[in-house]
């Protein structure tokens, strides 16, 4: 991998350690004097030390970057607050006692008392760019690939890089090593306007997610190749953020039919640990981390209700002043973690009428009305009056950039974070785009680290992604920009296929079922009354119809049945893959009597579902808990206490198991100690058996040499026997003398008496054979003197007559060499 560029302020206008020069090829852009919230951020992060430390804003009066083209401060003075705005039915008529959006926890807050909708939204807050036949005409959650666009970041020294229309490729003179290679995009885009990149990559996901889909964007790229510029932007080019916010207004101004509770969060993903960027200062949630409760869901986590663009900027400013930023190398003013923004859109049909606003949810069969409390993840707006509650999440992600070791110990080690969570996060895009391309499902590593598991249920396909690649377009980069066109070349191939989520009032929209059972029920007898005179009346074709229509009307009304069956038991209408599946089978051929029945058995059902929901109620409120309206000074209180019981808790843990622990060792110890010992002797005692069975072997290596010497000297004797024999010499001696008979026992003793002379002459001579000729005459023949069963063994033994004739003149030689009294 080739370094990175390093910063050369003479060259490189973009660099971040210096303002855009003035002599700078883009200089032409428009660029405030006045410096924005966000360069006053800038500078003041600057000083940072390269401690990356949770840090705040020093003001957070500023404002935020506003679009170009939206109405400023002072023409929005004149939709000030103090205008009276048309009331919007639970929707409060200022916004001004709404507490600061500081307060705007949104456990704290009545939903129904901070809703906006077309009525209440401040023109101000509005982009004036959205397109009402652009908004209306498209479907924006219809997308089934990742919006993939590159952008590249400006440089006055040579870019290495060549676009043309959606491709982009190195330039010929740099191709050597990625020779000609092209990348294809939705979008290649330049320069330093941040309007048009977010008019093509974020606006139609924005737009998306107000109309009820997930929608994900977010900016990938090398470290200081300009993903905050895109998605923060600066006072004169705001970003994707703050446009979208603006969008978002304008979204909900031009949808009269339906109200709104917006909630936001602000968290940030540094060394693998997730951290509220909205937590209060010095409370519990600011020192811990934010947990994944499993599909998304983060817990605990602030959210905050915005009614208005300003509530937003307000949020967004504090969550970015908690951002951690430090100076590297590269960036001046480095994301040294994965900040996410988050806008909860919950939205439901406006009320026709004020009658219905002050609906009420049925009581339960108990009597009781038992309202729902919010399970998390869920929507706090409820489905009322038979209006169902769409709920989708816009989530804009600034990454933070891949990168080398820098100088800094600290900055390396994020830096190591950093990437290794961005390396998860291509595997696990490569495993979607290859899951399918080919059709499969090979295991996705989504839990190997936080920002994919985070994104697990987006990536799986139930969002809109945009995904904006920058590159810095400097030749020393090229290594780098090409890693990162790799990326959005495969993340280009994830599947997606983003569902809306509705929770419907199931109470309102049985009423409504069964009233138009009814309704149809009478008509159906009316027919049927009039049916014989009427017939008599009619055509045949006619009579066809009409039997046809009441058909129609007998299906329409076992239809209905059947959804109120099921509308008990499901929750959400439209796309959601965890929906159950009716447990009422209804059988269109059913009596009306028959139907009846099932409903009464469902309402049974119901009743004692009720019954549960209320024991379960007793025991929550048995918990000794504050109320929900309880001041934070008393919640805190309840924590601090709470973390002491769990402290002092722990202390008597570890007591205990200090105490317990202290006899447990020594018996471990004694245990060991006996256990060595034993082993010891095991190892001794195996040491001396090994030793012996190696004098054993030794010992039996000496027999055998003493046994293979005997049996050669046998051998030679028995052959010096034959020939001795042979030469007459045995009738000789046995004519001088008369040998006595040999006894039985005889003959073997004077054989052992001969071999044993014979074995002690053999250990001292070289010789195997030594004969004294004296005694050989004045004893009797050898072969008579030999053991019977040596015999057989003579006899036994087979000479080779052509070895025995050519080499028993050698061997008797050899044998007989230097014994001169025997003949030759
Ligand atoms: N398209 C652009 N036009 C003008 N200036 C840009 C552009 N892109 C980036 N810059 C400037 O380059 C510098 C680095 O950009 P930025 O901080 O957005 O990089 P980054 O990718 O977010 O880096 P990191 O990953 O380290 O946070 C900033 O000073 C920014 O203003």
């Amino acid at each position: 991998m080739a370094p990175p560029p390093t910063p050369k302020p003479s060259r490189i206008p973009f660099t971040p350690k210096r303002p855009l020069s003035s002599a700078s090829q883009y200089s032409e852009l428009p660029r405030s004097s006045t410096p924005s919230a966000m360069s006053s951020i800038k500078k003041f992060k600057a000083s940072l030390s390269a401690e990356s430390r949770t840090h705040r804003l020093l003001s957070r009066s500023k404002p935020l970057n506003t679009v170009p083209g939206s109405p400023g401060p002072a023409a929005r003075s004149t939709t000030s607050l103090d205008v009276p705005r048309p009331k919007t039915p639970g929707t409060p008529r200022s916004r001004s006692p709404l507490p600061a959006t500081s307060e705007m926890d949104v456990s704290r807050v009545d939903p129904e008392e901070v809703l906006v909708d077309a009525q209440n939204v401040e023109p101000g807050d509005v982009s004036g760019d959205i397109d009402e036949a652009w908004l209306t005409g498209k479907d924006h959650g219809s997308e089934d690939k990742v919006l993939v666009s590159v952008r590249i970041r400006p440089t006055d020294t040579t870019c290495a890089w060549e676009k043309a229309g959606q491709t982009i490729k190195l330039q010929s003179d740099y191709s050597k090593s990625v020779a000609g290679t092209e990348y294809n995009f939705d979008e290649i885009l330049t320069g330093s306007d941040n309007k048009p990149v977010y008019n093509s990559v974020a606006r139609s996901h924005v737009c998306a997610a107000m109309d009820g889909y997930n929608a994900v964007i977010f900016a990938y790229g090398q470290t200081a190749s300009g993903k905050t510029f895109t998605l923060s932007g600066d006072q004169d080019q705001p970003g994707i953020i703050p446009r979208s916010m603006k969008d978002v207004f304008a979204y909900i101004r031009r949808t009269p039919t339906r109200e709104y509770l917006l909630r936001c969060s602000y968290l940030e993903i540094y060394n693998e640990s997730i951290h509220d960027l909205l937590a209060p200062p010095g409370s519990a949630s600011t020192s811990q981390s934010v947990q994944i409760i499993g599909n998304g869901i983060l817990s605990p986590l602030r959210e905050e209700v915005v009614t208005s663009l300003k509530s937003v900027k307000e949020v967004l400013e504090r969550g970015y002043g908690n951002r951690r930023t430090a100076s590297t190398d590269w960036n001046e003013r480095s994301s040294r973690s994965h900040s996410v923004f988050r806008l909860v859109i919950e939205s439901r049909e406006r009320s026709g009428s004020g009658e219905e606003e002050s609906y009420v949810a049925p009581p339960t069969p108990s009597g009781r009305s038992t309202p729902v409390a919010p399970s998390a993840g869920g929507p706090r707006l409820q489905a009322r009056g038979g209006r169902s509650v769409q709920t989708s999440v816009l989530s804009l992600i600034d990454l933070a950039g891949s990168e080398r070791a820098t100088s800094d110990k600290e900055r390396t080690r994020e830096g190591k974070y950093i990437n290794t969570s961005l390396l998860t996060l291509g595997t696990v895009i490569g495993t979607l785009a290859e899951n399918a391309a080919k059709n499969k499902a090979d295991h996705v590593p989504f839990r190997n680290s936080k920002l994919t598991r985070m994104l697990q249920p987006s990536l799986s396909g139930n969002a809109r992604i945009s995904v904006i690649c920058t590159i810095n377009p400097d030749l020393s980069a090229v290594t780098e920009s090409t890693s990162t066109l790799l990326f959005a070349q495969r993340i280009k191939k994830v599947q997606l296929n983003a569902q809306k989520k509705e929770v419907v009032d199931t109470d309102a929209l049985i009423e409504r079922y069964r009233k138009e059972i009814e309704d149809l029920k009478a008509r159906l007898a009316e027919r049927e009354q009039s049916e014989p005179v009427r017939s008599r009346r009619l055509s045949a074709r006619e009579q066809k119809d009409e039997s046809k229509a009441m058909k129609d009307l007998n299906s329409r009304i076992q239809q209905l049945t059947k959804l109120i069956l099921t509308s008990q038991t499901v929750d959400e209408t439209r796309g959601d893959d965890s929906r159950p599946n009716s447990p009422v089978k209804v059988d269109f051929d059913m009596s009306p009597y028959q139907l009846q029945q099932e409903l009464l058995a469902t309402r049974r059902e119901l009743e004692t579902r009720s019954n549960q929901i209320l024991s379960l109620e007793a025991a929550l409120e048995a918990r000794p808990e504050l109320p929900v309206d309880a001041p934070e000074s008393a919640k805190d209180q309840l924590i601090a206490e709470q973390s002491k019981t769990i402290r002092e808790l722990e202390i008597v843990v570890r007591g205990y198991e200090d105490n317990l622990g202290e006899p447990l060792r020594a018996v471990r110890e004694d245990v060991e100690k006996e256990w060595v010992d034993k082993f010891d002797k095991e190892v001794k005692l195996r040491e001396q058996k090994e030793e012996w069975a190696a004098e054993l072997v030794r010992q039996l290596e000496k027999e055998k040499k003493t046994r293979i010497k005997l049996e050669e000297e046998r051998r030679a004797l028995a052959a010096f026997v034959s020939k001795f024999d042979s030469l007459g010499l045995g009738g000789l001696m046995s004519s001088k003398k008369k040998l006595p008979m040999p006894t039985p026992g005889g003959a073997a003793a004077a054989f052992a008496e001969r071999q044993q002379n014979k074995e002690s002459s053999a250990l001292t001579a070289d010789s195997p054979v030594k004969i004294e000729m004296s005694r050989v005459r004045g004893q009797p023949n050898l072969l008579e003197q030999m053991p019977e069963d040596e015999w057989s063994m003579v006899e036994d033994m087979s000479f080779d007559e052509k070895d025995f004739k050519a080499g028993s003149k050698l061997r008797t030689k050899d044998m007989l060499g230097g014994k001169e009294n025997l003949p030759a």
